[in-house]
């Protein structure tokens, strides 16, 4: 390592010491205030405390109590409250270099205004210049990845500090207790490497016709595949490559963004066409405030936080989206993502405030997910007037799966890594000194994607991301991966969409559109709120209280046969190098 670089790293070493020193002034000063940190919104009045106790069993008013217990920060002397003072300005200085992250263009130096929402994210998307998309994914992380690399490290310190408080090891147990389940950590990962064999599939067949398009130079064979050529930041999913992976490229296109356009849909519509969908299952429609309050667009001229939002006023009748929402299918579905949160605001408005929860985080993640497997399929698009015509067929099917594989299986080991990453940083078992080389570690055993330039310990990639940078958990979206498809079934045998034994009625091409049966058991499951134990609540609609991706897997078969065949066709090996083979590659 260059001795500049020797030099910066000590620079970023120090800056932090320097930080744990002004703790540790703060920390010596006198401690005349008490900073009574208690949330009152938590305490329940006398009227209500009776009523929830004869609206809940006994199991109900325990539970009650862990969470009543965990939701006091406790007395705290001045030591303490700066630190949380220091906690919370460290977050919100990450939060903020990510969301006022700008960079200049590849093509024009002068214009330096390009955002992430949607000028980055455009250009992810669309271009095709291998260059190009090296020049913004390595500025993108120049400027919110590396400057924050330090006051990450001092979160850590503080994060775990605070869970001590409330009785864990590390603020990794804490993040896990939300799961209320001892397994859930091997569970998520036997899951994970469950689901491996058919991501290596997608990954090898993707892999393939990426090389077709940039060559054999830059795509190899058995390797990984760079991480700016996937259509995402931080390919995370495919979908906006799948003009390029598209496998019947001559059947009819069930891409209907242009069409969206042409019938004037505007992102009102958007959301009312959501709302309808609900609306059709019985469940609720949301309130006209709604309407008002909301923000569905990006306003012109202001500069916005565009990372789409769903909020829960806690009032029983204040519930808003703020979303940047673009007429094409991708937003569409982002529409149902956010009106599923709202949703499930509405289903438990009525239970105490500390019910009124996901069953697990994940729950919260799969509701809208789950209406948009439905919404996405030819024929629902057909029945709404989005198609005008569509193939039934198996290669029409394949198209459709491949599509959805795109968005669903290439986010799955994106969604697992990112919480494993920092629950072993949280452990102790990641330190500051090899942030960088265990993140692409990760980003290589699990996802097989590696860094299209030289990444070192003074780049600090993870925080690309807004829920590393805003410090969001992020296990709930693996689990929604997991669980949707598990609700999905369940939903499509009561809307009687879909039958294991009839080769017409495949999960894949079930729509439980209109199905008050299928309306009614969700609505039975999202109203338990977190009063009872997501296992339960999974029990009740589902049979089992497993996490268990067999579903998915169903849902996903006919697509893993095809991409095996094509693999072998096309003598594509599944899989990639060993990690210590790409290490040696890139000394
Ligand atoms: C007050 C508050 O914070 N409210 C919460 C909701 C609540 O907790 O009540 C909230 O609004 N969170 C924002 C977040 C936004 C999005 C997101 O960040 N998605 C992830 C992961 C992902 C990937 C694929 C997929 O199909 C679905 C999700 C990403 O983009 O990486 C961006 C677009 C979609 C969802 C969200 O809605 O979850
Ligand atoms: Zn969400």
């Amino acid at each position: 390592m260059g001795k500049t670089r020797l030099l910066v790293l000590l620079l970023c070493l120090c800056f932090c010491t320097v930080l744990n020193e002004a703790i540790q002034q703060l920390s010596s000063g006198t401690t005349e205030g008490v900073a009574k940190a208690g949330n009152s919104s938590q305490n329940l009045t006398e009227e209500e405390a009776q009523l929830f106790l004869q609206k809940i069993d006994e199991e109900g008013a325990r539970r009650a109590n862990i969470y009543n217990h965990l939701s006091w920060s406790f007395q705290t002397n001045i030591t303490d409250y700066n630190r949380e003072k220091l906690l919370s300005s460290i977050t919100s200085n990450m939060g903020e270099t990510y969301s006022k992250g700008k960079i200049c263009d590849f093509f024009n130096s002068s214009k330096c205004d390009l955002s992430l929402e949607p000028e980055i994210e455009h250009i992810m998307k669309t271009s095709r210049n291998y260059d190009e998309l090296k020049y913004v994914w390595k500025t993108w992380r120049d400027k919110v990845g590396r400057p924050v690399r330090c006051q990450f490290s001092e979160m850590v310190e503080l994060l775990n500090e605070a869970a001590a408080y409330n009785g864990f090891e590390t603020a990794a147990d804490y993040w896990l207790f939300d799961y209320e389940s001892k397994s859930f950590e091997n569970d998520v990962e036997r899951i994970a490497k469950q689901l491996h064999p058919l991501y290596e599939q997608l990954h090898a067949y993707t892999r393939r016709k990426l090389r077709e398009i940039y060559g054999e130079d830059k795509i190899s064979k058995t390797g990984p595949i760079p991480a700016h050529v996937t259509g995402n930041m931080w390919a995370q999913s495919w979908i906006n490559i799948y003009d390029i992976l598209v496998p019947y490229p001559n059947k009819t296109s069930i891409d209907v963004s242009e069409t969206m356009v042409n019938q004037g849909y505007t992102p009102k519509i958007m959301f009312k066409k959501a709302d309808d969908f609900f609306a059709s299952l019985g469940l609720e429609r949301v309130p006209d405030s709604f309407w008002n309050n909301s923000l569905l667009e990006k306003p012109s001229g202001r500069d916005l936080v565009c990372h789409a939002n769903a909020w829960d006023f806690s009032d029983g009748k204040d519930f808003r989206i703020k979303q940047c929402t673009r007429v094409n299918q991708n937003d569409f579905s982002t529409v149902h993502h956010e009106l599923g949160h709202v949703q499930y605001y509405l289903q438990y408005k009525h239970l105490p405030h500390i019910f009124r929860r996901g069953a697990n985080p994940g729950f919260h993640e799969a509701i809208g997910d789950v209406l948009d497997l439905s919404v996405s399929t030819p024929k629902h698009l057909h029945k709404v007037g989005l198609l005008e015509t569509y193939d039934i067929d198996d290669e029409a099917d394949i198209n459709f799966l491949l599509k959805t594989a795109t968005r669903k299986v290439a986010f799955l080991p994106y969604g697992y890594l990112i919480d494993k990453y920092r629950w072993n940083i949280l452990r102790g078992l990641i330190t500051p000194q090899n942030y960088t080389k265990a993140w692409w570690k990760y980003r290589y055993e699990y996802q097989g994607i590696e860094p299209p330039v030289e990444r070192t310990e003074l780049d600090f990639d993870p925080a690309a991301k807004k829920h590393v940078s805003g410090n969001i958990r992020y296990i709930r979206y693996f689990a929604a991966h997991i669980l949707q498809f598990q609700f999905h079934k369940a939903l499509c045998l009561l809307a009687k969409e879909y039958d294991a034994n009839d080769p017409n009625k495949p999960l894949h091409r079930c729509d439980i559109y209109q199905s008050k049966e299928a309306g009614k058991a969700l609505k039975e499951m999202m109203s338990l709120g977190r009063s009872k134990h997501w296992k339960e609540a999974l029990k009740l609609l589902t049979g089992t209280d497993q996490l268990d991706a067999s579903a998915l897997r169903e849902y996903f078969l006919p697509l893993e046969n095809w991409l095996k065949a094509n693999n072998e066709e096309h003598g594509e090996i599944a899989g990639w190098d060993g990690y210590e083979t790409w290490l040696q590659k890139n000394k």
